[in-house]
């Protein structure tokens, strides 16, 4: 079976829990600014996580990051993607340039980005070496579950280990309070969605959706490779590990890695899409209490996104119908966990502003 790398092990040993006299004293001074009580909703319980992560009734929102961490993924060789992978490669370019959806959206939410090469099968040329890709490849993608594991289990230890480091990296060393987590690789929403499926016992026509956009047959086509997938493997799971390693992908496993380290650091970790809710999934199983620590900022149209937000139990702040992914939704919400923390820290309350109470 083979033991569990005693990094990850530390990582998840040192992950505290939200502190709720913090969030009790958020919600006091929340009941003291000049607003009827609670009438700013959703953004009062955030402002109330931060402080819980913080330990603060004057909690920041900022600085943000969204990791966008990529990978390739041998099961799309089956087909099981509108789009071939090539395009990982070209969009981490993308990113590079500046010219994606979501270098669009962290401009103006005034977050940093970073890109992460877990394993991209073709890299551009000119990209290799490039100073602004962090370069940390497990292997050349994840060979294809339909036939054999998608990686060992020493790629699965690796793959979060990378994760982990990061996370020090940037919330421990750069001081980011906000991570969100974003991904890039063609074939990842089968990967992610065969892990829901395996992880919460779903059926698969449940969890499927048309990822980039798959016409009829070949959404058929993917709930069937994902069939077979798990009656390959399921019956062979020794262990989550085992689970994770036969179906995951570098990228994936990179995210709930970087979830562990960041919320070991108490930074508050943003989920995005359907894959990287999954990746959130992952973390919880890994270790209940980082529960506490995760927000979702959306959710999108892939079935499967629903069911991984519910089994985490968290609800998404946003509905907007995005299913790109990259952490774009996680983006769109930054500002409004950077409001939740200024509100806390820069309302006037009825005393203050000599505002009456209620009559
Ligand atoms: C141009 C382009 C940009 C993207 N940005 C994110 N994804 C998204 O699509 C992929 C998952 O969908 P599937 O499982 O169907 O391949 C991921 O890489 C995801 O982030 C993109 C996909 C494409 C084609
Ligand atoms: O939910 C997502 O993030 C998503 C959906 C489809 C394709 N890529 C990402």
């Amino acid at each position: 079976m083979g033991s569990v790398p005693v990094e990850i092990l530390q990582a998840v040993d040192a992950i505290g829990q939200p502190d709720l006299d913090w969030a009790a004293r958020a919600a006091s001074r929340q009941s003291c600014l000049t607003m009827p009580p609670g009438s700013l909703g959703r953004l009062l319980e955030l402002g109330r996580q931060l402080a819980s992560l913080q330990r603060t009734d004057r909690p920041v929102g900022e600085p943000s990051l969204v990791a966008v961490f990529a990978a390739d993924h041998g099961v799309a060789a089956s087909g099981v993607s509108a789009y071939p992978s090539e395009v990982t490669g070209q969009m981490v370019a993308n990113y590079l340039h500046g010219g994606a959806a979501v270098n669009v959206l962290a401009r103006r939410a005034g977050a940093a980005i970073r890109v992460v090469n877990l394993g991209v099968a073709s890299l551009p040329k000119d990209l290799v070496g490039h100073d602004q890709l962090e370069a940390h490849p497990i292997a050349s993608g994840t060979r294809n579950f339909l036939l054999e594991p998608a990686m060992t289990r020493e790629q699965a230890f690796q793959s979060v280990r990378v994760g982990l480091q990061l996370a020090e990296q940037w919330t421990g060393h750069d001081g980011y309070r906000v991570v969100a987590l974003g991904e890039m690789g063609i074939g990842n929403t089968t990967s992610s969605s065969a892990l829901l499926a395996a992880l919460t016992k779903s059926p698969v026509d449940r969890v499927v959706g048309r990822g980039t956009g798959l016409d009829d047959e070949g959404y058929l086509r993917k709930c069937r490779v994902i069939d077979e997938a798990l009656a390959i493997h399921g019956p062979k799971f020794v262990d989550v590990w085992d689970l994770l390693s036969r179906l995951g992908g570098f990228e994936i496993l990179g995210l709930a890695g970087l979830a562990l380290g960041a919320a070991r650091n108490r930074a508050l970790v943003v989920l995005d899409g359907l894959i990287s809710t999954v990746a959130g999934l992952i973390a919880v199983r890994l270790c209940p209490s980082i529960k506490g620590f995760l927000v979702a900022s959306h959710v999108g149209p892939e079935p499967g996104h629903r069911i991984a937000l519910a089994e985490i139990g968290i609800t998404p702040l946003l509905d907007l119908g995005l299913r790109l992914g990259e952490g774009t939704g996680a983006v769109l919400a930054l500002p409004l966990i950077a409001s939740a923390a200024d509100l806390l820290r820069e309302m006037a309350t009825f005393d203050s502003a000599g505002i009456s109470g209620p009559s």
